[in-house]
């Protein structure tokens, strides 16, 4: 089961530039949450804030009982050894081949015997459906494949916490897809808290159990997926609906009774936006649920009950249809 991160008025800036400031939120142990926000809001500072490679100003993070922003390096290698990261783009070894990639950390931080690692690395690859490819080279690979090598070194310790820093970029939906699969079905069986900073929408709606939004240095809302689906909070609309109306401009910021205009042209639908109009019906978006024939923990059966309760519910409200006549069937 996963560790639980508890971050409490967390702030960090470069010189006078202030990424962030007074984040507080709380990463349940073995939950997927997601981190949004527009491009430079900091998404990234944060995970590296998370693990202890950049310090913040002021603030706590606290894991296991311990608050990393407080340790001296050797506690602080102690802590991170909990977490397993994917890096946007894998950022595996270029001259060596795949087993060698994953086996890596093994190698590194452990003492393991080789017979030991090739059973690891094996169980790893298997995971992630790269068996086969042992002696690949990165380069000779897709973006979806190299995301998922990094995915399979990231769980070589065995991590109780993983950080997804933009798993999705540049790959084609399709493959964006597989990953988000892979990614619950990797929660179900191994039951770690995620964190995936994330600029995909169609992700964030049905993958995590929770979300948070970053924009203009502060953390907007992190709360359950539900509630950020249907969330009335501007900010949160405009993100999740991609829209060009509303609070996030261009280059972040908008002119106050700009925003004003827009909001009220939105709210009377006269909407100019590339997709959606009014009301997302993002709460009514099935979250994604492990393959059939991966084991699932209690949650995981927990949540599949729900999804199947509000599945039926939908059904009916179809088939009666919103003034209440019967239709279809
Ligand atoms: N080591 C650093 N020193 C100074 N400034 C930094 C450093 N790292 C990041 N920044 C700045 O912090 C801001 C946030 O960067 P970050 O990469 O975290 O944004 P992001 O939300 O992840 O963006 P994107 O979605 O485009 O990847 C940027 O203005 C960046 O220039």
């Amino acid at each position: 089961m996963g560790v639980e991160i508890c971050v409490e008025g967390l702030t960090k800036s470069f010189g006078r530039q202030v990424i962030w400031q007074d984040v507080s939120l709380t990463l349940p142990a073995g939950e997927i949450s997601v981190m949004l926000g527009p491009s430079g809001t900091g998404k990234s500072v944060f995970l590296k804030t998370l693990v202890g490679l950049l310090k913040p100003d002021r603030g706590s993070i606290t894991i296991a009982g311990k608050d990393v922003t407080r340790l001296r390096e050797h506690d602080l290698y102690e802590v991170r050894k909990l977490f397993g990261v994917l890096f946007q783009d894998g950022a595996l070894f270029g001259s060596m081949d795949l087993y060698d990639n994953i086996a890596f950390p093994l190698r590194e931080h452990t003492r393991k015997s080789e017979s030991e690692i090739k059973r690891i690395v094996l169980e790893k690859m298997d995971m992630v459906g790269l068996i086969g490819a042992e002696e690949k080279l990165p380069g000779e690979i897709s973006g979806g494949m190299r995301k998922r090598a990094g995915l399979a070194r990231a769980l070589v310790l065995d991590p109780e916490i993983i950080l997804f820093d933009e798993p999705d970029s540049g790959l084609d939906p399709v493959r964006v897809a597989y990953l988000n699969q892979l990614i619950v079905d990797l929660n179900a069986q191994i039951d770690a808290t995620f964190l995936i900073v994330t600029h995909d929408i169609a992700s964030a709606r049905q993958v995590p159990d929770n979300i948070g939004l970053l924009f203009r240095r502060e953390l907007v809302m992190f709360g359950p997926r539900e509630d950020l689906l249907t969330s009335e909070e501007p900010v949160v609309r405009q993100f999740l609906n991609g829209r060009m109306q509303g609070p996030i401009g261009m280059a972040e910021e908008k002119d106050a009774a700009q925003v004003k205009q827009e909001l009220a042209e939105l709210h009377a639908g006269n909407h100019r936006g590339p997709k959606g109009g009014k009301g997302s019906g993002g709460g009514k978006i099935p979250r994604l649920l492990p393959s059939p024939g991966i084991a699932r923990s209690p949650r995981w059966e927990e949540i599949a009950e729900n999804e199947e309760k509000m599945q039926r519910l939908r059904k009916l409200r179809v088939a009666v249809g919103p003034d209440g006549g019967v239709t279809g069937a």
